[in-house]
């Protein structure tokens, strides 16, 4: 087993930190968490991501679980497991999905979190609950505020940093008020100390995935920035991040988004089920910022810290400045994405280790666009 001695010991948290949140995480038995799963009963089944299903647990003290359980056992997951386990045991965020709790006995490997009883913003905004409205403009908001300071920990906070790797709406949870958890970090590595970016797999999700990162496996915390952007664009205006056009061609929500924030057409960025009812000056902020994270060149990106003091209207200078971006003055589409749109069929989902450039472009569907 590879697990680390932070976590089998479990003392190596800052007291203060653990305070702020969640108690502090403790072995589970398989027995106990096959009781509170109903034996991983499929009606308890919340839903599967790329390394298992997880389930809906209720604990002897009647809180409620959510329960990851790895699938296939291999060498690989076992890695994956030992550095999500890690990663989740030394951070604690109030926006950040912290670990309740593992247990580890035969070829079991599962982690337990906190229920997150809103599910996630992918089924409040496609799924399950999308018909029920249920997130007006404060929410969106606070979704917004809350996620980016999430994210704003991992990048400027954590010892080592945090590159997360897979932000996208199914791992924005949300609580019974409707605060973000920003959760899934199986993806994430850890920075060391004073390294601008490690060169590594490429794992995340079409539509999400910075150009750079994409092309050349470049992660590094403005590949999030990129990720985010396109949450909060998903999150103003009720739209996926890709968007089929017909048979053959994609187009993705900045491309799409562009134009009209250009010609401050805010009522038609704004997603239809708000009925109107938002804020103007507060969508302009997230539409603004969202374009300006997801800008093909890096370093043209704000950094979380920036996004988190543009999102609160805090600097009234520093807004006035982007909304005067050369960006938003007129049409410049194509250079902002350098020319890049997606077209044909692709998978939504890259998990497996690619080694070429080129067999990337093929995978995701990007081929030569973004090198005219
Ligand atoms: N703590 C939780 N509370 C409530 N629902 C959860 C919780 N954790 C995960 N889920 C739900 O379970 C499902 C599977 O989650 P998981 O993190 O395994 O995969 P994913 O994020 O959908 O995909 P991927 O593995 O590609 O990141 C998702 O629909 C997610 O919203």
């Amino acid at each position: 087993m590879a697990f680390c001695p932070i976590f089998c010991c479990g003392k190596s948290f800052d007291r203060k930190q653990r305070g702020k949140k969640q108690l502090s995480w403790r072995v589970f038995s398989l027995k106990e968490l096959h009781a509170a799963t109903n034996n991983f009963n499929y009606d308890n089944k919340l839903g599967e991501g790329g390394f298992g299903s997880v389930y809906w647990g209720q604990l002897w003290d009647g809180s409620q679980i959510a329960v990851k359980r790895l699938k296939v056992w291999s060498n690989k997951a076992d890695m994956e497991f030992s550095v999500e386990v890690e990663i989740l045991a030394r951070v604690r965020h109030k926006n950040l999905l912290s670990l309740r709790g593992y247990c580890a006995e035969g070829q079991e490997r599962l982690i337990v979190y906190d229920y997150m009883s809103n599910l996630s913003l992918h089924s409040h905004l496609h799924g399950q609950h999308s018909a029920e409205c249920l997130l007006d403009w404060s929410r969106r908001m606070n979704i917004a505020i809350g996620s980016a300071e999430g994210i704003t920990y991992l990048h400027h906070h954590a010892t080592p940093h945090i590159i997360h790797r897979d932000i996208k709406a199914s791992n924005v949870l949300l609580d019974s008020n409707f605060e973000a958890q920003v959760a899934d970090f199986g993806f994430a590595k850890l920075i060391p100390d004073g390294a601008t970016h490690v060169t590594t797999r490429v794992k995340g999700t079409l539509g999400y995935l910075a150009p750079e990162y994409a092309m050349l496996g470049k992660a590094s915390e403005s590949c999030d920035v990129y990720s985010f952007g396109i949450l909060l664009l998903e999150l103003a205006s009720g739209r996926k991040p890709i968007e089929k056009l017909n048979s053959t061609m994609k187009r993705t929500i900045t491309d799409w988004a562009l134009p009209l924030a250009c010609e401050r057409k805010f009522s038609e960025l704004a997603d239809p089920k708000l009925n109107g009812n938002y804020v103007e000056e507060e969508l302009k902020r997230v539409i603004f910022v969202a374009i300006l994270c997801s800008h093909s060149q890096p370093e043209r990106r704000p950094t979380m810290l920036e996004v988190v003091e543009l999102l609160k209207g805090e600097s009234k200078e520093k807004f006035s400045e982007l909304e005067n971006n050369e960006l938003f003055r007129s049409l410049q589409a194509a250079d902002y994405n350098d020319g890049a749109s997606v077209a044909e069929d692709s998978s939504d989902f890259i998990s497996e280790e690619k080694e070429t450039k080129h067999e990337l472009k093929e995978n995701i569907g990007l081929a030569d666009a973004h090198n005219s």
